[in-house]
């Protein structure tokens, strides 16, 4: 099963299904987060969709057959029947860093309405529809276990560090505050696995549609761009079992954590830094951001920074900040500023702010880390990419007035101790002036 159907699940995940050799033997229910738009379309075409793996040499078409049952949010009950299937073994997601819905602790944000009104309706009637997705995998587990449909194995995907553990915890505390009686049931039957998940994936526009449709002559109404490279690494057990992702390219290794922190920092926190600094300064895409001699600068400035807190080996590290310089200037690929820059204050404080405090620690002031949190205020107070984001309307109004004001509440919102140095925020303010 799969919770938030869209385009990176099947750019991912689903291909890497599509792709085992035992693929006959798995299919996936997939369910949308929230809209219902996609699972409609592709069930008009029964789940199948094109792939169109785009590389500077042109575009390379497939029909990926993996999703055998596309299906809205809004069909709770369906959702709720398939986890309790003892058939279901495996239940991947992709619902955003801020679809988990987790407050600072890690547990839920328990000050949201959506999350109150889920932990009420739990408590009633744990099979009425609940919306939010940690609510939506513990309603689908406590059906399971009234099922006695035996373990399953929960595989986040999505950009968050050690995302197993992360919504284990989430899903953990929605049960001690739904049924106690569950969080027993939660330790004997449920794996978590983490992942590092790694395929540049943008929206398919229009043009994309007309693209697949021309160069293959089918009428997809659903089809899916995305980059070559990709990269699965898995860590955990697969307690109920699983397709064989590892023969389909994924790797299996007990630590995912170096590979993650090496994703993490140079791959996002980049594409970070150029959604608000490359917006700012008029770009609209990754590939125009990076042909830009200046904001290639910046993001080579913050590369050297969080490269000297990975641990994987030095080659490996200089091969990957090579290849993302190919990856992000792919002409092929339209990745929109706009995309990346939505959920700042979910997505910095994993991609940016351990490399931050690292370099603090040791006495340095990272420019290039600043610089991204330079960046950020002035999206918020309006420049660059609109400002979509959970706490949008907060920190907007935390980051209006004069601009060192702006910088202290901004910060201190997301780190009182990022506010009290008092040198860091000089520097932030200076590069927020100079952007
Ligand atoms: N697109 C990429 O290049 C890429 C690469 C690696 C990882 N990811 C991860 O996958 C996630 C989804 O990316 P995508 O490109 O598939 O996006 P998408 O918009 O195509 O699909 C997102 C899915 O998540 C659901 N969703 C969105 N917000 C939600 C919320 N608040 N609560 C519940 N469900 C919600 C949507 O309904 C949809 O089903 C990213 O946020 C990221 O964590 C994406
Ligand atoms: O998908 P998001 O919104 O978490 O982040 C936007 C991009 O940084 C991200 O999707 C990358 O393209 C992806 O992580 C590449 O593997």
């Amino acid at each position: 099963m799969h919770l938030g159907l869209g385009n990176f699940f099947r750019a991912h995940q689903a291909w890497y299904t599509h792709h085992a050799p035992d693929a006959q033997e798995w299919g996936i229910a997939a369910f949308t987060g929230r809209s219902p738009d996609l699972a409609l379309a592709m069930a008009a075409q029964d789940g199948l969709f094109t792939l169109d793996t785009r590389g500077p040499d042109g575009d390379a078409f497939e029909v990926v057959t993996s999703v055998v049952e596309p299906r809205a949010a809004q069909d709770h009950e369906a959702w709720i029947t398939r986890v309790a299937d003892p058939a279901v073994a495996v239940l991947t997601s992709t619902v955003t860093e801020a679809g988990y819905v987790r407050g600072a602790d890690g547990r839920p944000d328990t000050a949201r309405d959506d999350v109150q009104a889920d932990l009420a309706t739990l408590r009633e009637e744990p099979t009425a529809r609940v919306r939010t997705a940690p609510a939506r995998i513990l309603a689908g587990l406590m059906a399971r276990r009234h099922a006695d449909a035996g373990p399953l194995t929960v595989v986040p995907c999505d950009n968050l560090p050690d995302n197993g553990a992360a919504v284990r915890t989430v899903v953990h505390a929605m049960a001690e505050l739904v049924d106690p009686t569950m969080v027993g049931w939660l330790e004997q039957n449920v794996a978590w696995v983490t992942t590092m998940v790694d395929r540049i994936t943008p929206e398919p526009t229009d043009a994309d549609v007309d693209l697949v449709r021309r160069g293959t002559g089918v009428e997809d109404r659903a089809p899916v761009v995305t980059e070559p490279f990709s990269e699965w690494v898995l860590s955990g057990s697969m307690i109920a079992g699983s397709p064989d992702w590892a023969a389909a390219g994924a790797i299996v290794t007990d630590d995912v954590a170096p590979f993650e922190a090496r994703k993490l920092g140079l791959l996002n926190g980049a594409h970070s830094l150029l959604a608000y600094a490359g917006s700012v300064r008029g770009h609209r895409t990754v590939r125009d951001a990076i042909t830009d001699d200046v904001c290639r600068g910046w993001v080579e400035h913050w590369w050297d920074e969080a490269s000297a807190h990975l641990t994987l080996p030095h080659e490996d590290v200089a091969e990957y900040r090579r290849a993302l310089l190919d990856r992000f200037a792919n002409p092929a690929i339209r990745h929109l500023l706009a995309q990346i820059a939505m959920d700042g204050s979910q997505k910095l404080p994993v991609r940016v702010l351990p490399t931050l405090r690292r370099e603090r620690a040791a006495g340095r002031v990272p420019v290039g880390a600043a610089r991204v949190l330079a960046a950020w205020v002035r999206h918020l107070r309006g420049d660059g990419a609109p400002v979509r984001d959970p706490r949008g309307e907060e920190l907007s109004g935390l980051a209006g007035g004069s601009l060192d004001e702006a910088v202290a509440r901004v910060l201190g919102a997301m780190d009182a101790a990022l506010a009290d140095d008092v040198e860091l925020r000089g520097v932030v303010v200076a590069l927020a002036r100079e952007l």
